[in-house]
């Protein structure tokens, strides 16, 4: 049976809003506060890590438009005080990282995962070009479904007793 896609963006009803970045699901990664993973994405484009962590806090459309008034044409992105290339290994590593931590500390966040089934999972608003956005709609869907087959491991792991 195929589903239809589940397109997410904040303004969407649950799940989709509930998976949106701009959702405020708290979580932490290296010790700091994160009020939403729009809030850790956009704090990446900041050096100063005092004010780096003050954005994490932020979720929604606030945590955008301060990350958008930051120049990182460069491709530099920083996290901790440590530059960090956008176009590396390393920044997916750490992609990776941050969204492991919002799966396993944020309730709401994985009952609204797990409430899309097997529907594949897209972000139409999203680019695709990683020069032009912190995170692409490809590195965004690939990790949610990534963290969604968890669920099947533990059905399929119950399954065999
Ligand atoms: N609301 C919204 N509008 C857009 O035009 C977008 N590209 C997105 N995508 C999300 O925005 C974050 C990336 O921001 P930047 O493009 O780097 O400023 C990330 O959360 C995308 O999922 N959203």
């Amino acid at each position: 049976m195929s589903c239809d896609p589940v397109d997410i963006k904040a303004k969407a009803p649950f799940p989709a809003g509930a998976l949106s970045n701009f959702a405020p699901h708290a979580f932490a990664l290296d010790g700091i506060a994160c009020g939403s993973m729009e809030g850790f994405l956009q704090s990446l484009k900041i050096q100063d890590s005092a004010e780096q962590a003050r954005v994490c806090r932020l979720s929604g459309a606030e945590a955008q438009s301060r990350g958008r008034q930051e120049d990182w044409n460069s491709g530099t992105l920083w996290w901790q005080g440590k530059p960090v290339d956008r176009l590396s290994d390393a920044y997916q590593k750490l992609l990776d990282r941050a969204y492991d931590a919002l799966f396993a500390q944020a309730p709401k966040f994985r009952n609204a995962l797990a409430a899309t089934g097997e529907a594949p999972l897209t972000h139409r608003m999203g680019k695709s070009d990683p020069c032009e956005t912190i995170l692409t709609e490809q590195e965004f869907c690939t990790r949610l479904e990534r963290l969604r087959a968890h669920f099947g491991d533990r059905s399929s792991t119950r399954s065999r007793g």
